[in-house]
């Protein structure tokens, strides 16, 4: 009987599979894509998302919701954020009562400024919630590097023992009990990644890329606690240490994206990065907020077209904003 279902076959659900099948749980991992789940079934690893890289061949992949939620009692939800309303629903006749759903998108959706957790209780009532956030590349996780990421559930106990749960040989989780924040912490963290590899893309110098990383980092955390997130959890491995790791790494879509659009590269044909869907609603929660986020308003202006990056990179770097300590 399956324990875990991971719910999306990408990249993310893909290594989250396969991390907790080698930690001894039994896993199916739910796709839509019958090519890719048949790939997977056949070779051992999934050759869209995850190439080269072995899987478990205990994992169970199939495209059929019923055979993936039966008796399962924790779900993982890895579809990207702005699916994630459809995606859920559909789960809707499948799920198990007692089934706890964990979140594991990052981004808030985009018409309605609405995060995971609201989407997912207003498709999904009556499941307990939680939300696992973090810096975690899925090429890491699925090679087996050590990891470390925040749990987080409203209730801590709840939160305890499910990082116990999903904790392994070489992925650790932190128990945390404020979702908002997690949540808040992985969707910002997105749109800063964009940024920085602006940033990075135009050649403008380590020097520049660590001030704009520092400087994103107080925006995260004003903006993060203004949207109800704890300093605490902005500080840790859900906000700074996710920021740290995709405003660093051309692995990180959004920082790739970024670099691509500091280059001056052509966007066709690049993958769509969740910061690219998530900055102009995060400018608007911000405003609505009474909050400063420069950075955050400036990428949302470059995506809309409405300012040039050189025009960005002058916003962010050339001047003064305000005095502001870090
Ligand atoms: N990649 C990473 O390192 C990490 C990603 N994340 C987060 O995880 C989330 C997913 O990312 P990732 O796995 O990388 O993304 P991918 O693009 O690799 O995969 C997305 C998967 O979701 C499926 N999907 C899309 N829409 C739907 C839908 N409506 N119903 C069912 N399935 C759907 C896609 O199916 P199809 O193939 O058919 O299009 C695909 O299998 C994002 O929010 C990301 O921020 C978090 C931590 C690490
Ligand atoms: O969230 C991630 C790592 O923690 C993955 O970042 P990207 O979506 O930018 O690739």
């Amino acid at each position: 009987m399956t324990r875990i279902a991971v719910v999306g076959a990408g990249a993310w659900g893909t290594a989250l599979a396969a991390l907790h099948a080698r930690g001894g749980e039994t896993v199916a991992l739910l796709g839509r894509d019958a090519e890719t789940i048949a790939a997977i079934a056949k070779t051992r690893e999934n050759p869209r998302y995850l190439a080269g890289i072995a899987l478990p061949a205990s994992i169970r992949a199939t495209i059929d919701p019923a055979e993936a939620l039966a008796g399962a009692d924790l779900v993982l939800l890895v579809v990207p954020a702005q699916s994630l309303a459809d995606a859920a629903t559909a789960l809707r006749p499948y799920l198990a009562a007692e089934a706890t759903l964990v979140l594991c998108a990052k981004g808030i959706a985009r018409e309605t400024g609405r995060f995971m957790s609201e989407i997912v209780a207003k498709a999904l009532p009556d499941h307990p919630l939680a939300a696992l956030s973090g810096p975690s590349f899925a090429s890491d996780v699925a090679r087996g590097l050590p990891t470390a990421v925040t749990v987080a559930a409203g209730d801590a106990a709840e939160a305890d023992g499910l990082a116990r749960r999903l904790s392994t040989e070489t992925f650790r989780c932190y128990a945390s009990s404020d979702l908002r924040g997690v949540e808040a912490g992985g969707a910002l963290k997105n749109v800063l990644a964009l940024a920085a590899g602006i940033v990075a893309g135009r050649g403008l110098g380590a020097s520049a890329e660590a001030a704009l990383v520092t400087r994103g980092f107080v925006e995260l955390r004003r903006l993060g606690e203004a949207l109800g997130g704890r300093p605490e959890t902005l500080m840790g491995l859900s906000g700074l240490g996710d920021l740290v790791l995709t405003c660093s790494s051309p692995q990180s879509r959004n920082f790739a994206y970024g670099a691509a659009l500091g280059r001056g590269d052509d966007l066709k044909g690049l993958k769509l990065a969740e910061g690219v869907f998530t900055a102009a609603i995060a400018a608007r929660l911000a405003e609505d907020a009474g909050i400063e986020a420069p950075i955050v308003q400036t990428v949302s202006e470059v995506l809309a077209g409405e300012l040039s990056v050189d025009e960005a990179v002058q916003r962010l770097l050339a001047r003064p904003l305000k005095r502001e300590a870090g």
